[in-house]
């Protein structure tokens, strides 16, 4: 048994699990100062105030010297494997040209799938490790991948299989979601029904069949997956056991969010347009509402999620990376959280909020990981000691993370530099 002592500040705990914050409770983040924590194995087992911490004797200790804890990062959304990154097409944005007139181009998901189709699978899968080790040590301890950049038969199997050897190497929990309506491959332009039926009769039971997805998924915007098409894919996935959590209202608002949530999606992701019954909606529903400001950030859109006015709905906010070489080429959950706060006039427990307990909600992880509790996943990790909450999210750009740890064992220390 592991104990830990004098924790500055352990962040977002609880004895038993949290219900979904909405509302005003979304910027309710206890905590609790001057704390142990005792874990056995992978998981935590109980933790108090220092005053009640147990007698050292029999326990290997590890003292944290004031630093403050958090629950690691539940990031609900990425598209972690990939070929290649895209700078050149930020260099295009910089000379003016749109994300729209960049796809049309030939640029965009349809440029990552022809790399990503040319590259061997071990290699891929190198190259995903290498991210997901860098995002570990961002405090990322629970993470979706979606296919998406493949869009044929072999290569849309060829990331999924990734995803699941992913699964089996990482040392925290992955769910793989099956995104093969991101875009239309041109050699379907004049039949986008054929690439529907690849997708759903031949792909999907497949897919089904290897165990190679947990949610499926589409991109609901024009130039890319209709409201009917996105329904259809929504109904197959759910036929196969799949809940949906889809790309909607990104550039514009197609009634996807109303679809959705009439298909019992687990989440609707990105949301910068929002129109007034689109958030009523949100705010009656299960579905979970997945905002990812990096991703207009980067991609300098001025279309910026009414995020005040979504939570004062009753949306359950989450909070999520993007990680994609398109528009967000970084997974660093805490510049998430900090553009909330600066962009979406978000709180900064809001914020927390959003990108742990919600998070695992949106990952169906909420069970063992999203907050600090008795039972749950020894995933966490340790910050500098911090004057206040806001501290983190206004500390934006900075590595305020000092240690990291996973199933209970110290993944991660940064070392002093002197
Ligand atoms: N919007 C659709 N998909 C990704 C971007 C993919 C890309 O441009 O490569 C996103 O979530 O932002
Ligand atoms: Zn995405």
């Amino acid at each position: 048994m592991q104990l830990l002592t004098n924790i500055g500040c352990i962040w977002q705990q609880a004895q038993e699990l949290p219900a979904l914050r909405r509302g005003a409770e979304l910027a309710q983040l206890p905590y609790l100062k001057d704390a142990y924590m005792l874990l056995e194995g992978d998981r935590i087992v109980e933790f108090g105030p220092m005053d009640n911490c147990p007698e050292k004797e029999g326990y290997s200790v590890y003292d944290v010297q004031g630093r403050d804890l958090f629950p690691s990062f539940c990031d609900s959304h990425s598209h972690l494997v990939f070929a290649a990154p895209r700078q050149e097409e930020f260099v295009y944005r910089i000379q003016g040209l749109s994300y729209h007139e960049i796809a049309a181009k030939g640029g965009g998901i349809l440029n990552s799938a022809k790399r990503l189709q040319a590259m061997p699978e071990e290699q891929l899968l190198a190259e995903a490790k290498k991210r997901l080790l860098a995002l570990l040590r961002l405090g990322t301890g629970a993470l979706e991948i979606k296919s998406g950049y493949g869009l044929t038969y072999e290569a849309e199997l060829k990331m999924l299989r990734v995803i699941k050897a992913l699964k089996a190497w990482a040392p925290i929990p992955i769910k793989a979601t099956f995104l093969g309506a991101h875009a239309l491959p041109p050699e379907y332009k004049e039949d986008r029904a054929a690439y529907m039926d690849l997708l759903i009769e031949q792909l999907l039971p497949k897919i089904a069949e290897e165990g190679l997805a947990d949610y499926i998924d589409v991109f609901c915007e024009k130039g890319f997956f209709s409201l009917e098409e996105a329904q259809r894919i929504m109904e197959a996935g759910k036929a196969y056991g799949l809940p949906a959590k889809i790309h909607c209202n990104q550039f514009n608002s197609m009634g996807a969010i109303e679809a959705a949530i009439a298909a019992g999606a687990r989440s609707v992701d990105h949301l910068e347009v929002l129109n007034t019954d689109e958030m009523k909606a949100l705010g009656q529903a299960d579905t979970l509402a997945c905002l990812l400001p990096t991703a207009p950030f980067f991609l300098n859109d001025d279309h910026r999620t009414p995020a005040r006015a979504l939570i004062e709905a009753g949306a359950a906010v989450v909070l999520a990376s993007d990680y994609n070489p398109g528009t967000t080429p970084s997974g660093r959950m805490s510049f998430v959280c900090s553009l909330a706060c600066i962009q979406l006039r978000m709180l900064p427990e809001e914020a927390i909020n959003a990108a742990s307990l919600h998070g695992a909600y949106a990952m169906d992880l909420e069970q063992e990981l999203g907050c600090i509790r008795p039972g749950a996943r020894a995933n966490f990790f340790l910050t500098e000691a911090l004057p206040s909450l806001a501290y983190l999210p206004y500390s934006f750009g900075s590595d305020l993370i000092e240690a990291v740890f996973l199933n209970g064992e110290l993944h991660w220390e940064k070392q002093a530099l002197i």
